[in-house]
């Protein structure tokens, strides 16, 4: 069913996203959508960040911040809705897995197409294999955590609820059709309707169904060049019919790998790239590294997070010991088919 649903974005609309991706990168202001002659600045509205989220405060903003939801509302009229989706170990979640949603969300608005509309982290099974992999039932209580702070990511543990590991392209899968029949059951819609309205032009907004794009940073990418690691039929999948958004990061770039590779190179126009010019090397491997030598992660991951670790004890030498001998279940995969092959 998704698959009818879903289109790559380069296809439609004469091409226009290429034109916004070109648009951007070559500091040209992107191409106003319904003529408004600031609609690609969102962001740029100093209120804005002030009108998101905390808005419990009740002072002088109040009034202001109505101004600008308004017109940060009317802005958004007739944009493609999208849901980002981070798949990932979150072993445990640091401030850069919430701050790449921020990224992506920012990156998306100011290409003037998308609306971001929630954003989603799936932490990974704990069959996943990976060195020093805690249990989800503690990952995804500090995700739940984290999350407090945030009115528009959330978290869904059915990845971590499987019996197995589940390819990635299987958890996209599982979210968009999740995603299309909320959207068609908030709407009143059936999804036959929608395969036409999706043809029509986007002046009725509301009925656009929701895309949903993979959220990386570069280093996932960089595995894509791994053909025990990933099949190439699922990343052709992954860009051509969801879209992929991916972060810099440290000094890892992913036009390389996008460049170096066909199936990416195709479909490079479902593949937003973010640069973080705040450069920080945070990752979670460095986190549980200080844990066990007793070191301060202080403002590297919410309070709450470092609470809970610290009630339960979460990261020790012991932990890191964890899936020590195993091989990653998507590498085990693949190495018993080349056995097979070779009896
Ligand atoms: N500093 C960062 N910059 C950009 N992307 C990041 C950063 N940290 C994590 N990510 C991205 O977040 C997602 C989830 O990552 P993951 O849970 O594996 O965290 P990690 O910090 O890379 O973990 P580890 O150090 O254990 O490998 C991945 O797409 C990863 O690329
Ligand atoms: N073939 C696949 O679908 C495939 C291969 C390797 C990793 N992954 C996913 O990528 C993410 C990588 O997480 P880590 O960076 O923590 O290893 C995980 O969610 C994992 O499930 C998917």
């Amino acid at each position: 069913m998704y698959s009818v649903a879903m289109m790559e974005e380069g296809q439609r609309g004469g091409g226009r996203q290429k034109e916004d991706l070109e648009g951007l990168s070559s500091g040209r202001r992107p191409p106003r959508r319904g003529g408004s002659p600031s609609s690609y600045s969102v962001l740029s509205n100093p209120g804005e960040s002030a009108s998101r989220g905390r808005g419990k405060g009740i002072d002088l903003r109040l009034s202001f911040n109505f101004g600008v939801r308004h017109q940060h509302c009317a802005k958004m009229i007739n944009r493609i809705p999208v849901a980002l989706i981070a798949c990932g170990s979150f072993n445990p979640i640091t401030n850069m897995h919430m701050r790449m949603f921020e990224l992506a969300r920012d990156h998306l608005h100011q290409t003037g197409l998308y609306e971001v509309i929630k954003g989603i982290i799936s932490p990974v099974n704990d069959r996943y294999g990976k060195k020093g992999l805690v249990t989800a039932k503690h990952r995804v209580a500090m995700v739940q955590r984290a999350l407090e702070t945030s009115d528009w990511i959330t978290q869904d543990p059915w990845e971590s609820q499987q019996e197995q590991w589940v390819e990635t392209v299987m958890v996209l899968r599982h979210h968009y059709n999740v995603l299309f029949h909320q959207h068609h059951t908030k709407n009143g819609t059936s999804p036959e309707s929608s395969k036409a309205l999706k043809q029509a032009d986007l002046s009725n907004a509301q009925s656009v169904a929701p895309r949903l794009k993979l959220l990386c940073g570069a280093d996932v990418l960089k595995t894509f060049n791994n053909p025990n690691l990933w099949k190439d039929e699922h990343i052709e999948e992954i860009v051509q019919k969801f879209g992929l958004v991916c972060i810099s990061r440290g000094d890892v770039h992913p036009q390389r790998f996008i460049y170096e590779s066909d199936i990416l190179f195709k479909h490079r126009h479902n593949i937003h790239v973010v640069t973080e010019w705040i450069l920080n090397d945070l990752s979670a491997t460095h986190i549980r590294r200080a844990l066990r030598r007793g070191q301060s992660v202080k403002y590297l991951l919410p309070e709450s997070v470092i609470d809970y670790i610290q009630q339960h004890n979460i990261y020790t030498a012991e932990s890191e010991l964890q899936n020590v001998n195993e091989m990653l279940q998507p590498l085990k995969a693949q190495h018993s088919m080349i056995n097979v092959l070779n009896d």
